[in-house]
């Protein structure tokens, strides 16, 4: 707050006589004042007896004579003035005078040279210079320009100006709110962002004060302008702004008008020609007696708008414009009284700085939902919403690193969220489920924890899983293995049965006598191993994808198929690889958790060292021990190594994981690729059997069962099949036909061989059995017999 009476100076107007001169005198003296001192001169006509006074002084902070330029009077009086507004307090400039004393000169200037500038024009270009220098800053600058005539108030930059009467202007008037500050209503705000855009405001204005002169509002004289530039500041990120207001104000003239008797001017008793000056002394007067509480503001308009410039919140000056002639003393005696008064008010000036409105409400909608969220924490409720997909990825990695953080000590950080706390506790929840699922069911527990331990519960179960099923798949081959032996003596058997049986297929149990009971027949064979194949089926399923729906002829084939695939070799190796890699991860698990152990009970023993040397030096008198403890150093040593040795062992087993589930995929394609290869060569097979089915020729029907005979009508090589079945000395041949309706192991091969020669030897052979005409059943059926002489022909090698 800045303490400081209304500074008052004086300015006399050149004289357009010059033997006016001498009825006034400034007296500067380095250590006062100034004063100004006005002679009046003797006139004769009062007669030899006058006792009037002869002479006045006034002190004023600086006089001016009449030489004074412009730019002294900017210089001195108004740019401290600008000064204390680009600083951020109120400011006010305003002349005083009779008519004609200069005051428009003094305020706005001359309009004939560029050097007759006024205060108006010199502080707007000082005030932009400022803001230009000043990047600290963000200003805004807006400019009004009120008039006041007859106690109505106008707006001077109204655009409607040009066009209306000032009479059909609307008017400006003053609103006061609680804090007894003067709203002005009706009176416009013109944004300046130059200098140049500033002036242009004040001549705009100046020009609309010329057009509105009537004969009822005489020129200039008789009201009064206040040009006000409005000033906001702002430092970049802060919420405070600072606004000041700077009033330049050119009043009406002041004179008092003497009404004398005859003859010469004298000091008579005036009489007040304008009311809101009379007003103005009013609350001038009220403002200098010390004990006057009630100032009149309210009054007249001029004393509400300048309301802070006098006896406010504002460093306000006055200049006193004398237009020192003979003809004027009077008025200008009463004008340096009236400066006098004024020189007695007392003004506070205070930074008015407040807060930007739209950045408190940014902040206080950040301090409610604070302040929401730990009220929510405080209460324990929800918040409604889920978790988004990013959050919970987010929550998972930060549960993850704290997991496979070593150091005991360290946190795991969700906020006061508690749908994040909740999601923890439940992660962690089923991990601890995880864990006594596994441990139970397996005998070994501890090395199973041990195991378990550094893993992910998830990763475990996942682990677990995959070695049940490779557990099933052995015990499924060994089940095919079973099966293959079985029909292997299911041929051996048949093929005595046909040799003691003379060829009467009729008898044979997979050749029926009518097609209804054959395909019965053949299912009745196979049904003994049907829950093995499903159990098969549904896991080979689990893994490739192998549709559920595969018949089992078809699942045999694909059995037959996958051992002899050349790949199954990579699939056995990878598998064997996989168990060895479980059991190595096993076993890192043990030695992990053995570590761990060792580190508690390092960590513990030196706790306990530590605590029994204090308890030492507590017991001795002595804050610490002098040497350093060599026990306590060896366990340290220690528990690094153990530190090192648990990190080593656990970036093993990480990579161990990583190996695993790599082997895992390794497996998975291989399987994809046979099932795939596999496929095609079924479509393959299937499609040539077709052609030559009987059921793809309906005029054929169905063939008869073969009878006794029948061999003879039989094509060359297919009764050398026969006849191969029948002999060992046919071997040969019965190997080679065999082959050639064996699936390959190699199907890209099998699909570049003679497959017409092939195909037209499958059916001539399969030929001879009745089918049913059904595409599915009678596929199953010749996918049979193939897997039948599979069994012969590993039969003849074996014999071989
Ligand atoms: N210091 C000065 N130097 C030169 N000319 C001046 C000076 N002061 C005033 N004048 C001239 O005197 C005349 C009257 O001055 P001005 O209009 O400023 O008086 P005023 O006090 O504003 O009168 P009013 O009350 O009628 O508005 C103008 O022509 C102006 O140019």
């Amino acid at each position: 707050m800045v303490k400081q009476t209304i500074q008052i100076f004086a300015r006399v107007k050149p004289s357009v006589r010059k033997q006016q001169q001498g009825i006034y005198s400034i007296e500067e003296d380095e250590k006062l004042t100034p004063s100004l001192e006005i002679l009046l001169p003797r006139d004769l006509a009062d007669g030899f007896v006058n006792n009037k006074r002869e002479s006045y002084k006034f002190r004023f902070q600086r006089i001016f004579d009449q030489d004074a330029k412009q730019e002294i009077i900017f210089e001195i009086i108004a740019k401290p003035v600008a000064e204390s507004v680009l600083a951020g307090y109120n400011g006010t400039i305003f002349a005083y005078g009779q008519t004609g004393s200069g005051k428009t000169f003094t305020i706005t200037g001359g309009a004939e040279r560029y050097s007759d500038r006024g205060i108006i024009p010199r502080t707007l270009s000082y005030i932009f210079e400022q803001l230009q220098k000043d990047s600290s800053k963000v200003y805004t600058t807006h400019i009004s320009y009120l008039e006041i005539y007859n106690e109505c108030g106008y707006d001077l930059l109204d655009p409607r100006h040009e066009a209306s009467k000032l009479e059909d202007l609307p008017k400006v008037t003053t609103l006061e709110d609680p804090d007894q500050n003067i709203h002005l209503k009706n009176l416009s705000l013109h944004q300046a962002t130059t200098e140049e855009e500033a002036l242009n405001l004040l001549f705009l204005g100046d020009t609309n004060r010329m057009i509105a002169e009537t004969p009822m509002n005489q020129a200039s004289t008789r009201s009064h302008c206040i040009f006000t530039v409005h000033l906001t500041s702002k430092e970049p990120g802060s919420a405070t702004v600072r606004h000041a207001k700077l009033h330049l104000v050119d009043l009406a003239g002041s004179e008092r008008v003497a009404k004398t008797g005859v003859g010469g001017l004298l000091l008579t008793e005036a009489k007040y020609i304008n009311l809101s000056l009379h007003y103005l002394e009013q609350v001038i007067i009220a403002l200098s007696e010390k004990h006057r509480t009630h100032i009149p503001y309210r009054n007249s308009m001029m004393t509400s708008v300048l309301r802070d410039s006098l006896g406010g919140n504002c460093m306000t000056t006055m200049i006193a414009t004398l237009s020192l002639e003979k003809r004027n003393i009077d008025e200008s005696i009463s004008t340096c009284r009236f400066a006098q008064r004024v020189a007695l008010i007392k003004n506070e000036a205070v930074l008015n700085e407040e807060i930007d409105p739209r950045l408190m409400i940014v902040r206080l909608q950040k301090e409610i939902a604070d302040l929401k969220a730990e009220l929510a924490v405080a209460t324990g409720e929800l918040r409604t919403e889920a978790l988004t997909e990013a959050e919970l990825h987010q929550l998972e990695k930060l549960i993850a690193s704290f997991l496979e953080d070593q150091d005991p000590e360290s946190r795991l950080e969700v906020g006061a969220d508690m749908r994040k706390i909740h999601h923890c506790f439940h992660h962690f929840k089923k991990l601890l489920n995880d864990k006594s699922a596994i441990k139970n069911p397996v005998s070994s527990e501890s090395t199973h924890q041990a195991c378990q331990e550094p893993l992910e519960g998830e990763e475990y179960t996942k682990l677990r899983d995959l070695l049940k099923q490779r557990d099933n798949e052995i015990n499924i081959l060994v089940n095919m293995l079973k099966k293959e032996k079985k029909k292997t003596q299911d041929a051996l058997y048949l093929s005595s049965m046909e040799k003691n049986e003379a060829r009467t297929p009729q008898n044979s149990p997979f050749i029926s006598k009518s097609p209804a009971s054959q395909s019965t027949s053949v299912s009745s064979v196979l049904s003994q191993d049907h829950s093995i194949y499903r159990h098969s089926s549904s896991l080979l399923h689990k893994k490739t994808g192998m549709r559920e729906e595969m018949s089992l002829g078809r699942q045999e084939a694909f059995e037959i198929f996958k051992r002899d695939h050349a790949d199954s070799v990579t699939i056995e190796d990878n598998k064997q690889i996989l168990k060895q890699r479980f059991s190595e991860a096993k076993a890192l698990g043990e030695s992990i958790n053995e570590t761990r152990s060792k580190i508690g009970q390092l960590k513990d023993a030196i706790t306990q060292r530590h605590l029994q040397q204090v308890a030492l030096g507590v017991s001795e008198n002595t804050v610490t021990p002098s040497l350093p403890d060599l026990q306590e150093e060896k366990l340290r040593s220690q528990l690094e190594e153990e530190k090192s040795r648990y990190k080593s062992t656990f970036m093993r087993l990480k990579a161990l994981k990583v190996e695993i589930e790599h082997l895992q995929l390794l497996m998975d394609k291989a399987k994809l690729k046979l099932q795939k290869e596999f496929d095609v060569w079924w479509a393959e097979e299937a499609a040539s059997l077709q052609v030559n089915s009987p059921a793809a020729n309906p005029q054929e029907g169905v063939k008869p069962v073969p009878q006794q005979d029948q061999p003879r009508h039989l094509s060359k090589k297919s009764s050398q099949r026969w006849e191969a079945e029948d002999g060992a000395d046919s071997v040969d041949i019965c190997d080679r036909n065999a082959r050639r309706i064996l699936p390959s192991p190699r199907p890209s091969e099998h699909s570049q061989g003679s497959s017409s020669s092939r195909t037209q030897l499958q059916g001539r052979q399969i030929s001879s059995i009745p089918l049913t005409g059904d595409s599915q059943t009678d596929s199953d059926i010749l996918a049979f017999i193939k897997a039948r002489q599979s069994v012969l022909q590993k039969k003849c090698l074996g014999s071989n």
